[in-house]
């Protein structure tokens, strides 16, 4: 009997949905990660981070260390970075993300930074990915530029062996006979990935296009495609940018983005958390979650036909008042949990149930 995977639906059905710090990833939640290639020098991180966030990111990028295809380009400023990081993650209270490239820097690296990346380069370095499986930070996996969807869920799979479900997979682009694009942005297998699997995935259009005019097209795909967020890269003067400088987009340029991605976020109901929003913004949340709420309820009212069927059966009665104080308890500790209002919590369900019972009378004659 084959092993059945912890990436894929059969071992869990739901999405997942990665909490760090106030900010949600997964299943309606949007991600969307912003910054610099590389962490500069503390100034350049720190006004392209405010920016970023004042625009509307909820988790901000830059990396410590820099796999670089040539030995003499700028290889990141290492341990200074990570200091860097994590002074401006508990500054902005915001979520920071850093790759890490060297099994010896993972424990450091999640302690400065909130979210591990694991670069395409690396995506089969199977002993960083093994010491990266003994941390319970959440990890972007990169796709490798050839790699298929089998080797990159495996991937992901050694990283959940010590039980961390908190993985995000990111699209950047393969390797494919095209060089007119740093690479060839694949969104078909996101509709793919979310078939096999519950981890959330997120687009990177910088690597993936290589060319900025190519972003805000790439970024609106994505999400007609169901991605779980976006990764850009972000340089106050990308003409300056120690690396990547072609593919950031500026702080104006970045900010029209997420104007022109809003309302596409907003039909396709995926909710931003972790960012200031104005009153359309949260009322248009609250809208989704209350259309989630109806439509659960509908679901639970239609097993009222089964409900009388078995019970005329079986000759029981349609009230079943042991049932109902089993629930009503063991709601109100989900409740707690939840830290919810217990005493409002049992209301709604008091409501709910009696409406059954109604029409379950209602229903049988
Ligand atoms: O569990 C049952 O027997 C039901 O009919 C469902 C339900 C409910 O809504 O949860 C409704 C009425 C019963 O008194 C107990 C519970």
């Amino acid at each position: 009997m084959s092993k059945i995977m912890r990436y894929s639906r059969d071992y869990k059905k739901k999405d997942t949905i990665i909490t760090v710090k106030n900010v949600k990833i997964g299943g309606k939640f949007f991600a969307i990660a912003a910054g610099p290639c590389a962490v500069e020098n503390r100034d350049q991180y720190f006004e392209t981070a405010i920016a970023v966030k004042k625009s509307g990111a909820n988790l901000i990028r830059g990396s410590a260390y820099k796999p670089r295809t040539s030995p003499y380009s700028f290889q990141g400023l290492g341990q200074e970075a990570l200091t860097i990081i994590r002074d401006l993650g508990e500054e902005l209270k915001i979520p920071t993300i850093t790759e890490v490239m060297d099994p010896r820097d993972v424990k450091t690296t999640s302690q400065h930074a909130d979210i591990l990346q694991v670069g395409a380069r690396n995506m089969q370095n199977f002993e960083l990915l093994k010491e990266l499986a003994k941390i319970n930070n959440p990890i972007i996996l990169k796709r490798g530029m050839s790699a298929t969807i089998e080797e990159w869920l495996n991937s992901a799979e050694y990283l959940m062996t010590e039980g961390n479900e908190n993985i995000i997979l990111c699209e950047r682009g393969i390797r494919t006979f095209e060089t007119i694009t740093r690479n060839t942005l694949d969104l078909s297998i996101i509709p793919l990935i979310k078939m096999r699997t519950h981890l959330p995935i997120i687009v990177d259009p910088s690597h993936a296009t290589g060319n900025r005019e190519l972003i805000t097209p790439a970024c609106k795909a994505a999400i007609a495609s169901n991605s779980d967020g976006l990764i850009i890269e972000v340089h106050q003067n990308p003409e300056v940018a120690m690396s990547d400088g072609p593919q950031s987009l500026d702080i104006a340029q970045f900010s029209e983005l997420i104007n022109q991605i809003k309302p596409i976020l907003e039909v396709e109901r995926k909710i931003i958390t972790g960012t200031t929003l104005n009153l359309s913004e949260i009322r248009h949340q609250i809208s989704c979650v209350d259309e989630d709420i109806i439509d659960l309820l509908a679901t639970r009212m239609s097993l009222v036909p089964s409900l009388i069927e078995f019970k005329r059966e079986n000759q029981i009665p349609i009230y079943q008042p042991e049932r109902e104080k089993e629930i009503l308890t063991k709601y109100a500790n989900l409740a707690q949990k939840y830290t919810l209002n217990p005493a409002l919590v049992q209301k709604i369900f008091d409501l709910i149930i009696t409406e059954m019972r109604e029409l379950q009378k209602k229903e049988r004659v």
